[in-house]
């Protein structure tokens, strides 16, 4: 018990002291920091704790940043910048028609028609606010209890960029509309960031850091926003920090294969899928089912889960190539069903063999190796 200075503070008519408990390994994760800093603020004397409430103040974040960057690929789209439709539907127009002034270089596209881009704006506002309500429906139950947040990473892991590509027939077959489909996991990129160096991290080291009464500014009371409640749900250890780690990586190979793969190509489909759905139900089902059959050479993950890995990939990207096709955004393969399901097989056995390499974060090995295969045996 270390009591501070007494002081009173004009501006919050308190005193606090500070009472520092250790708190047994058994405790929530949440609460099993080295010390559990409780400040306690009295109010009038009273030795009743309180905590402090949450002010949220990050919660104009996404619609802001939803705001501008929706404003301002419809003005490239507006001024030509971004092209429209390929003019001739049956060749994918070259790369550079996606890049500002792009469709001066290829000249192969329709300009961006008013109906195209009201339709990809839609697409786009609705993209944010499904991945919004998609990731608060997993956030929320852990928040409180109710989920394991190892659990909730690798469901949203898992499930999220599946889900993005299955809303992708939304958006029109202009050329530019993969730059409006960008904006979401690019939004979903910032959050991270920002839940990840605005240093909200566990609850009491938030506390303690926020609760900075030498500076009793409103800015210094913590900021329980959405990226703070969504940095832990997906922190293994609780610290808001690791959202700059997998997660980051997770969205910035979503941001990448829209925006420069789009259904033009299987190949960024089955780098995303082996990532998301391969990746995510090894650790599901690994936990669960490989505790008595670990690799020899990698006693961290098992035989279950690299079975997992392997029939989720296969699956993951089989369905999406067929979802996308069947929905008329992606022309049919030149394969047949079958050969194309044994390609996905090899693509996903030896990126299950990448995913048992410990010395590389599989979070970057298993996408880039997917997409080079794909791109060898699909393309
Ligand atoms: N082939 C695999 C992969 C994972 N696991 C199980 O899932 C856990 C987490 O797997 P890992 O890939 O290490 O996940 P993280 O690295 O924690 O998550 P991320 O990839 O998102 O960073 C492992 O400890 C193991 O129990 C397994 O049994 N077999
Ligand atoms: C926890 C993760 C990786 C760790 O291995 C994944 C983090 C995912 C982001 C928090 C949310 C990503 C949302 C998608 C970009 C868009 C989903 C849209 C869809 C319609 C639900």
């Amino acid at each position: 018990f270390t009591p501070q200075p007494q002081r009173t503070d004009a501006h919050l008519h308190t005193t606090q002291r500070k009472i520092t408990t250790p708190i047994p390994n058994d405790q929530p994760r949440h609460s099993r920091s080295p010390t559990n800093t409780l400040w306690m603020i009295e109010n009038g004397g009273s030795q009743e704790p309180s905590k402090p409430q949450p002010v949220n103040n990050s919660k104009y974040l996404l619609p802001t940043a939803a705001l501008v960057s929706i404003t301002l690929v419809t003005i490239a789209a507006l001024t030509q910048t971004l092209p429209g439709p390929p003019i001739d539907a049956t060749a994918p127009p070259p790369l550079l028609s996606t890049l500002p002034y792009g469709v001066a270089f290829s000249g192969s596209c329709h300009p961006y028609s008013a109906p195209l881009l009201l339709r990809d704006v839609s697409a786009t506002v609705f993209s944010i606010m499904a991945a919004t309500a998609f990731v608060k429906s997993i956030t929320y139950p852990t928040q409180r209890g109710g989920l394991d947040p190892r659990d909730a990473r690798k469901l949203i892991h898992t499930l999220s960029a599946p889900l993005f590509l299955c809303v992708w027939p939304l958006f029109s077959h202009a050329y530019g509309a993969r730059v409006f489909a960008a904006i979401v996991p690019l939004l979903n990129a910032l959050r991270l960031f920002v839940a990840g160096t605005t240093g909200t991290g566990t609850g009491a080291e938030s506390t303690q850091k926020n609760l900075d009464m030498t500076n009793p500014s409103p800015s210094s009371v913590v900021t329980a926003g959405t990226e703070t409640e969504l940095a832990r749900a997906i922190s293994r250890s609780g610290d808001a920090k690791e959202a700059l780690q997998g997660p980051f990586v997770y969205v910035m190979v979503l941001l990448v294969s829209t925006l420069f793969l789009w259904h033009d190509t299987p190949i960024g489909i089955v780098a995303v899928a082996t990532m998301a759905v391969g990746d995510g139900l090894a650790d599901l089902m690994g936990r669960r089912f490989g505790a008595s059959n670990k690799w020899s050479f990698n006693k961290d993950k098992s035989v279950a889960g690299s079975v997992a890995f392997v029939i989720g990939s296969v699956l993951g990207s089989f369905g999406l190539i067929s979802w996308l096709v069947w929905t008329g955004a992606m022309d049919p393969l030149s394969l047949d069903s079958w050969d194309l399901l044994a390609r996905l097989l090899v693509i996903a056995v030896v990126c299950a063999g990448v995913e048992l390499v410990p010395v590389v974060d599989d979070n970057y090995s298993v996408p880039i190796s997917a997409g080079v295969l794909a791109a060898y045996l699909l393309n």
